[in-house]
């Protein structure tokens, strides 16, 4: 008798060491929990994401831009996609989901310094690298005194920066460091207190067609409960606030038992206002719990703190 054909699960990937790192993650995983499949990784090229000129970019609906890893998806040239989820927008274009999410790495923020332990210990007027405003109001507010200094690229290009001598230290995730094996470059840890991570900070979520039921079902062995519920609570306070990717919000979650809490922050660049909101309640009510706490941060005004960097 002949064996049932194995099904092939190809993997569309941005071609940068995170995206390989967490593509090959997601090919481990499958061929861990599924004995009859085949993984293949599809590395692209995506040119920082350009809109596409095609008939394919309006499939997105709601004038939401479908990406070249989603346009290989529809064209059947990959299967799944897997995202970082703190940059992984709150919507996706139409016939798309998001249908698993791993267990979370560490989701906090990296001090990375090669003269410094700490943010503290820094001298007054040091340059600290970072594009992100959600990790500059914060540092801000714990030191005004600091010069922040704009930082960008990929993981080994911002090392390669601060190897140069252009920074006194900057502030990347833990998550990306430790899975790039790097995590001796971690000084130490930022706690929630001094630097609330971002939406989905450490965790990798993986994107399919929605109408791919029997991939969907191969996805869920992927799935981490946890993961997946303090995410959806993040994820929900973004969204009621309208966050895109390049704001100064920061949202984390935490379990204990079946009760989550939620605590929320948006901040002016400055530094000179930061606004905090928590809540706690059961974690089947992650999603309100989210919206709760975006309505907190609301009435203290964090609207208007928000439109303004919008215009
Ligand atoms: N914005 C870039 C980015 N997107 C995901 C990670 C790695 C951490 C993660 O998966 O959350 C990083 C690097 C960083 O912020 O230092």
């Amino acid at each position: 008798m002949q064996a049932a054909p194995k099904r092939t699960i190809r993997i569309a990937t941005r071609k940068s060491a995170l995206a390989l790192w967490q593509a090959e993650y997601v090919k481990a995983k499958l061929l861990e929990h599924h004995d009859s499949i085949v993984v293949e990784l599809v590395p692209m090229s995506t040119q920082g994401d350009r809109i596409l000129d095609t008939p394919l970019a309006k499939i997105g609906g709601k004038g939401l831009f479908i990406k070249e890893l989603e346009v290989a998806m529809l064209e059947g040239r990959a299967d799944i996609a897997v995202h970082s989820m703190k940059d992984v927008p709150v919507e996706f274009p139409e016939g798309f989901g998001l249908h698993a999410i791993c267990e979370r790495e560490n989701p906090f923020d990296a001090f990375v310094s090669n003269h410094f332990d700490d943010l503290d210990a820094l001298p007054e007027g040091a340059v600290v690298g970072t594009s992100s405003l959600r990790r500059q109001c914060q540092i801000r507010k714990h030191r005004p005194d600091l010069k922040i200094k704009d930082l960008r690229g990929n993981v080994n290009t911002r090392l390669a920066k601060l190897d140069a001598g252009e920074y006194d230290a900057i502030i990347l995730a833990s998550a990306g460091l430790i899975r790039l094996g790097m995590e001796e470059r971690i000084k130490t840890g930022l706690p929630a207190s001094v630097s609330l991570p971002a939406v989905g900070q450490g965790a990798v979520g993986i994107e399919c067609r929605n109408d791919d039921a029997e991939l969907i079902a191969l996805l869920q062995a992927l799935n981490h409960d946890e993961t997946q519920t303090r995410v959806s609570a993040e994820r929900a306070m973004n969204e009621r606030l309208e966050g895109g990717c390049q704001v100064p919000i920061g949202s984390f979650a935490t379990l204990d038992g079946d009760s989550i809490t939620l605590t929320g922050m948006v901040g002016q660049p400055d530094g000179s206002t930061l606004l905090f909101a928590s809540a706690t309640g059961p974690t089947k009510n992650a999603k309100s719990i989210g919206v709760e706490v975006a309505e907190a941060l609301l009435e203290q005004g964090a609207g208007e703190i928000l439109s303004a960097l919008y215009n």
